[in-house]
């Protein structure tokens, strides 16, 4: 894999990684083991024995990383570090110095994910990404109004200064307090198993994503629940099309060696099977 972008000082924000040429949407930008991680709930206390197990050059590297109190000394430091720099995978949360380069945006250009079968994260371009752009990843869930974004990232020292933060803060943060309510409500829903009317909250959080611009992770969960959605109210037809439209979301954010896209696949393969028989059984009605 070449590498398809440099690390640069990025003006307001410390360092961040740059597009070197334009990166297609999909391309696997990044494929990282991670340096090391310890297991959620974390201790202070794990997370220093794991850094005092490391080599010296790799304590040394560790130690290069960004910083939010540059005051703090010793085992405050690594702490600071580790909090700022780290990211979830699954049940455990790991330092992969390279992927800790990248800066946050609420409308990210790029996705951040843990591949189970490689043991490495990995990172894909969601959107297609000119040349000399700035990849970020989003630090965050998508669905909080900008007031719980803001709380949130204050741990990480910063305000961001995004079009979703800045010059679309109004619309923007409109979409996003009805996205958390549509989620929400989307959850409360699945956990119903009669046949159900149409799938509206989950459509309209598609079109809000989109709206948004936020077309990653949160984008093909979506249409996973709009399949789902039209599965139940017997549309098998229009969950075939949504499935496919998660296949399509969970490649170019996961790869196509991810245990995600399997699972994705299975879905889609099941939802065809009941399509086919749905079909088959109108085909001998018609026939009798
Ligand atoms: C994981 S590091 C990212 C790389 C970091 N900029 C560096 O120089 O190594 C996280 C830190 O980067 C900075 N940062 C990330 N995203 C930012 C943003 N959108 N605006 C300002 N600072 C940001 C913050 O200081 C944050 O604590």
């Amino acid at each position: 894999m070449t590498a398809s972008y440099s690390v640069l000082p990025s003006p307001g924000e410390g360092l961040g990684c740059f597009s070197t040429a334009l990166i297609p949407a999909g391309t696997l930008i990044l494929a990282e083991t991670p340096l090391f991680n310890v297991r959620e709930p974390r201790t202070n206390s794990l997370v220093i024995s794991a850094f005092s197990r490391l080599s010296k050059p790799q304590q040394e590297q560790y130690l290069t990383l960004h910083v939010v109190d540059p005051k703090a000394e010793g085992d405050a430091r690594v702490i600071d570090i580790f909090n700022s720099n780290a990211w979830q995978t699954e049940s455990r949360t790991s330092i992969c110095p390279r992927a800790a380069r990248f800066n946050h945006s609420c409308i990210p250009n790029a996705s951040f994910a843990w591949n189970s079968r490689l043991s490495q994260i990995t990172v894909h371009a969601i959107v297609a990404i000119p040349a000399n752009t700035q990849i970020n990843l989003s630090y965050e869930r998508p669905y909080q109004t900008l007031s719980a974004r803001r709380e949130k990232l204050s741990a990480y020292g910063f305000v961001c200064s995004c079009t979703a933060c800045g010059d679309e803060a109004e619309p923007s943060d409109v979409r996003r307090a009805r996205m958390v309510l549509l989620e929400r409500r989307i959850r409360v829903g699945r956990k119903q198993l009669w046949r159900s009317p149409m799938p509206k909250a989950e459509l309209e959080l598609v079109r809000l994503l989109k709206e948004e611009g936020l077309v990653g992770e949160a984008l093909g969960l979506a249409y996973h629940n709009a399949a789902l959605g039209w599965q139940r109210h017997g549309r098998l037809d229009l969950a075939v099309r949504y499935g496919l439209k998660e296949l399509e979301v969970c490649t170019m954010c996961y790869g196509t060696n991810s245990p995600y896209v399997d699972t994705t696949t299975a879905f889609l393969h099941q939802l065809k099977i009941e399509l086919t028989e749905v079909e088959d059984k109108l085909l001998r009605s018609i026939q009798l």
